[in-house]
């Protein structure tokens, strides 16, 4: 049977990243996507946006919907101080081997925890089953249909503090509208639009930040 796009892409990897350097895995990756075949990574243009919002956030624990190949898993990692772990939910079981093959050549694999599930069923599960206080930082980028309630969920699960940091990708295109309209329509949240472009694409597409404020 013939590779998948996401072999072929961990392939690339394997063969042309440094091991241990996540910086180069991330450049292979984006070449690689941006010369020969499209995946929805976040991407360098956005990013940059991911990196800066990761930094501002310094968080211990991270969660992130959407693992896919681990890309933004490793932007994310990349960028945690000693001890700060990151649990990534993916539900596709095809992407996670590859997904973990990829963080473990950017040298991140103590850093991340891949989840295999709907986010529905595991973010109730977080706080017992993988020992989650409260979450410092989300990066959502799994259903868009899903960026509302799950947030929702997030809230009804005490798993927000005053000052989590919610980041969502695809808010232009495919488009997350739901979402949009909860979160700027909620006082708990305060909210910035960050307006890029889709990953690889000359596509408009934004990044949207919500504060938590408690
Ligand atoms: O669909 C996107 N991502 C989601 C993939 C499926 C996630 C499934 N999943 C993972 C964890 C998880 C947990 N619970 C439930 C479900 C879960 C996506 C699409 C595009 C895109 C596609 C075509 C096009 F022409 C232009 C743009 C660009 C992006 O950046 C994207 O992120
Ligand atoms: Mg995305």
């Amino acid at each position: 049977m013939d590779q998948s796009k996401e072999q072929r892409i961990l392939n690339s990897v394997s063969y042309n990243a440094v091991k241990g350097d996540p910086e180069s895995v991330l450049n292979c990756i984006d070449k690689y996507c941006g010369q020969y075949e499209w995946a929805m990574n976040v991407g360098d243009e956005k990013g940059i946006i991911l990196d800066k919002t990761v930094e501002e956030a310094d968080p211990t624990v991270a969660l992130e919907m959407g693992t896919y190949c681990g890309y933004s898993a490793i932007r994310i990692a990349r960028l945690l101080k000693p001890n700060a772990r990151l649990l990534s939910i993916e539900f596709n079981p095809e992407f996670i081997p590859i997904a973990k093959e990829i963080i473990e050549i950017a040298g991140l694999s103590e850093k991340v925890t891949i989840i295999e599930g709907h986010s529905q069923d595991i973010i109730p599960q977080l706080k017992k089953k993988y020992e989650v206080e409260t979450l410092d930082f989300v990066f959502l980028d799994h259903w868009k249909e899903r960026y509302a309630p799950d947030t929702i969920l997030l809230e009804e699960c005490g798993l927000l503090r005053k000052g989590s940091i919610l980041l969502a990708d695809n808010i232009v295109y495919p488009g997350a509208p739901e979402f949009i309209k909860y979160i700027r329509s909620n006082s708990r949240y305060e909210c910035t639009s960050y307006p890029t472009f889709l990953e690889y694409m000359k596509v408009e597409d934004a990044m949207e930040k919500a504060v938590y404020m408690g």
